[in-house]
């Protein structure tokens, strides 16, 4: 039922534009003593929306990621906050449960078995009306709601049930898989509808938009077409929700003046000292995931150093892992197995005080991961599956001298457009390790020319681009359906020779068609 937004006790304090995500951009941090403190959270996603939220002026919806805090709507750093309360349960159930343990793995190739589990949908369906009610409560009349993420694929359908005034955008951050997995999930018919409640559904790459409008057009029957230049619209309930790619960036602006500060270089300074003086210094930054491929490019490492081909004095890794989502088991296990090889490798291969592989499992200062950026030589970016990696743009940002190198792997959706970088198949370990020698090995001509390439991609295409494109394609989408469906060409789109976009399956489709396009 339409909630009666003229109620006075819902009324203060709504704003035009509304973010809608899983997580706020700052976690509560409970301290052992008792006092609390407002920390920036881990992940991609806040990374990319904060700076859009500041220049826009509006209000973010989210978890504050604690337990059971009831937290009145207020304002931090600039930034308008309307905290989301989740309970221990809620916590298990959606969040560790039906977010990270059923779609996560699913969506991310089934690189660990997803788990179905009928409470923990329950749990999610739940969690998802909860979320909706906050965005209809926080959303002016005719205002723009833009729901974030796998955690909240239901919600622009209930969003819409409550508030049929607001325009819904939704975005996907993680791979949109092909048919024949998706098809796994027993409530594979409900998260479908439930995204085709918002006027407008977005992924990072164009086979993430292709599998959305296959599975509209085969899962739920719907009619669909192509639009000019990439994408699709599908008929839904009486409206027309358009499909598009979007790939996600940085402020790259802000990341490249700060990787120039005095500061900054004093300090990368410092830590090439820290560490040694070695020759060369390679860096991995990931939140502790299974999908990162840290333990592959650990691996990658070890056998280099154990063949003699690098030299543990003159070539060192840092590699930072953020702790993520430690109450699920199979990352539990990751931690550690990748704590066992690095302890291996320094166990081999270390001399004392000289550890070859510097690892630290804990947030980082923002200025300090830059520092660690510009003092890298080599950044190792190599996922099992990725739904874009903003590590991999934050490095060539910070690299305005044309310094460094990326081996990145392509099955990143970064690898579509950061096609100068050493892009690396990570289960091809005899090439991993071939491509970081060459990578060191580079000349500074090829080196330059190389960076110079993925620097201006990087400086062109910032995070600001990203939203600009999003919502002016929002504010033309969701008419209804009997206004005639116009062709508008969409020059965002990508070229479709990017490395391993999200598999597009043509086999389910029983018109034989392979995908969308004409
Ligand atoms: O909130 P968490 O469970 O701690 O996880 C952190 C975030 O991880 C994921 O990030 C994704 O978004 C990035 C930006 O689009 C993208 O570059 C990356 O490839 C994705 O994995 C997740 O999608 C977010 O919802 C989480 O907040
Ligand atoms: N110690 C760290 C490590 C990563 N990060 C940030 O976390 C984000 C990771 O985003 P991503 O797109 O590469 O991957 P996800 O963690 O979102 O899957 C980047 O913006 C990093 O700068 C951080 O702030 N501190």
């Amino acid at each position: 039922m339409p909630l009666d937004i003229s109620d006075e006790t819902t009324t203060h304090d709504r704003s035009d534009f509304v973010v809608v995500a899983n997580r706020l951009p700052v976690d509560l941090d409970e301290r052992p003593d008792g006092s609390t403190a407002w920390r920036r959270s881990p992940g991609g996603l806040v990374t990319a929306l904060e700076p859009v939220l500041r220049s826009r002026n509006g209000c973010w919806v989210g978890w504050p990621g604690v337990a059971d805090r009831e937290i009145a709507p207020f304002t931090h750093d600039g930034l308008r906050i309307h905290p989301v309360r989740l309970g221990e349960t809620d916590i298990e159930g959606f969040y560790e449960g039906f977010s990270n343990s059923t779609l996560w793995p699913l969506y991310h190739d089934v690189v660990v078995k997803p788990t179905f589990d009928r409470e923990w949908w329950t749990a999610y369906r739940d969690v998802n009306r909860r979320y909706a009610q906050a965005a209809a409560a926080a959303a002016a009349p005719g205002a723009t709601v833009w729901v974030h993420d796998y955690q909240l694929q239901l919600v622009p359908r209930m969003l819409r049930e409550l508030r049929p005034d607001v325009t819904i955008g939704f975005f996907l951050h993680i791979p949109f898989p092909p048919v024949e997995l998706f098809a796994q999930l027993p409530w594979r018919r409900s998260v479908m509808e439930g995204m085709l409640g918002a006027d407008l559904v977005g992924f990072h790459l164009p086979g993430g938009a292709e599998n959305f409008v296959v599975l509209a057009r085969r899962l739920l029957e719907l009619e669909t077409r192509p639009v000019t230049g990439g994408g699709g619209e599908i008929r839904f309930d009486g409206r027309i929700v358009r499909v598009g790619a979007f790939p996600i960036s940085i402020d790259s602006a802000d990341m490249a003046t700060r990787a120039r500060s005095e500061s900054v270089r004093r300090r990368a300074r410092e830590i090439r000292e820290d560490l040694g003086n070695p020759e060369q210094i390679l860096l991995g930054v990931d939140r502790l995931d299974y999908t990162k491929g840290i333990d592959l490019r650990l691996d990658a490492l070890g056998e280099l150093y154990d063949e003699g081909r690098l030299d543990p004095s003159r070539t060192v890794m840092v590699q930072l892992a953020t702790p993520s989502r430690e109450q699920v088991e199979q990352y539990a296990l990751m931690r550690t197995s990748i704590e066992t090889q690095v302890g291996r490798i320094n166990g081999d291969h270390g001399q004392l005080g000289r550890p070859p592989v510097h690892y630290l499992y804990q947030p980082v200062a923002r200025d300090e991961l830059i520092a660690l950026y510009v003092a890298a030589d080599v950044m190792l970016v190599t996922p099992l599956r990725d739904g874009m990696n903003l590590v991999a743009k934050e490095y060539v940002a910070c690299r305005s001298e044309h310094s460094g190198a990326l081996v990145l792997s392509e099955f990143t959706g970064a690898a579509s457009e950061l096609e100068q970088a050493y892009l690396v198949n990570p289960h091809d370990l005899d090439f991993v390790k071939d491509t970081i020698v060459a990578a060191l090995e580079q000349s500074p001509e090829q080196r330059r020319a190389r960076m110079a390439a993925l620097h201006a991609q990087v400086m062109a295409n910032d995070v600001h681009h990203w939203a600009r494109t999003f919502l002016d394609t929002l504010a033309v989408s969701g008419h209804a359906t009997d206004e005639p469906p116009h062709e508008i060409a969409m020059d965002w789109r990508l070229p479709s020779t990017g490395p391993f976009s999200p598999t597009v399956s043509p086999v389910l489709d029983p018109a034989g068609a392979p995908s969308v396009t004409p």
